[in-house]
């Protein structure tokens, strides 16, 4: 899995208990899935259609670093499903994972629009396809 993006947590991120706001990672992983996959998919239209089961097993403080990652899981027609766990850098505990998240690619009347790819594409590979 690779941990491409840290957060320092602040005090708006915090909830009435002085701990990380669940939706505030929510809106952290969904807005990380959706850009892994705009850039994988090479299609802005990208939609977040499925998120299984989250299990919050720690959390974060003020002043502590979480890192996210992302791995994919597979590649489907329009779909793209992948897989989340965020880490807190300073306990090193895992904070959440989420087994399954399904991102779609739409096309201009917002249907699922086939996006033919098949594995993970490093800018390196595209910039040889050029
Ligand atoms: C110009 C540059 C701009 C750049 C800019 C960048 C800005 C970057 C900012 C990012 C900011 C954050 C952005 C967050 C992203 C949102 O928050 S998106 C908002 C929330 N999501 C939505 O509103 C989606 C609403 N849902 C829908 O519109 C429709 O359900 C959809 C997505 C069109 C799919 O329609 P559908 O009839 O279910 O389609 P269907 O063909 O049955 O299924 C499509 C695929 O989904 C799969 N699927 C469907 N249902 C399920 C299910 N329940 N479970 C699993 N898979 C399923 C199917 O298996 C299928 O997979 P493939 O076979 O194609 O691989």
């Amino acid at each position: 899995m690779n941990f491409h993006t840290r957060k320092w947590i602040k005090p708006q991120d915090l909830n009435p208990n002085q701990t990380l706001f669940g939706g505030r990672l929510l809106e952290w992983i969904d807005e990380e899935c959706a850009l892994y996959s705009i850039i994988q998919l090479e299609n802005p239209k990208t939609v977040t259609k499925y998120m299984s089961e989250i299990d919050f097993r720690s959390s974060a403080k003020q002043g502590d670093i979480i890192e996210i990652g992302i791995e994919v899981v597979k590649f489907g027609s329009a779909s793209l499903t992948l897989k989340c766990e965020v880490r807190n850098k300073m306990t090193r505990e895992t904070i959440i994972t989420v087994d399954k998240i399904v991102m779609v690619a739409l096309d201009e009347n917002g249907k699922p629009k086939p996006h033919g790819k098949t594995k993970v594409e490093f800018v390196k590979d595209r910039l040889e396809d050029k």
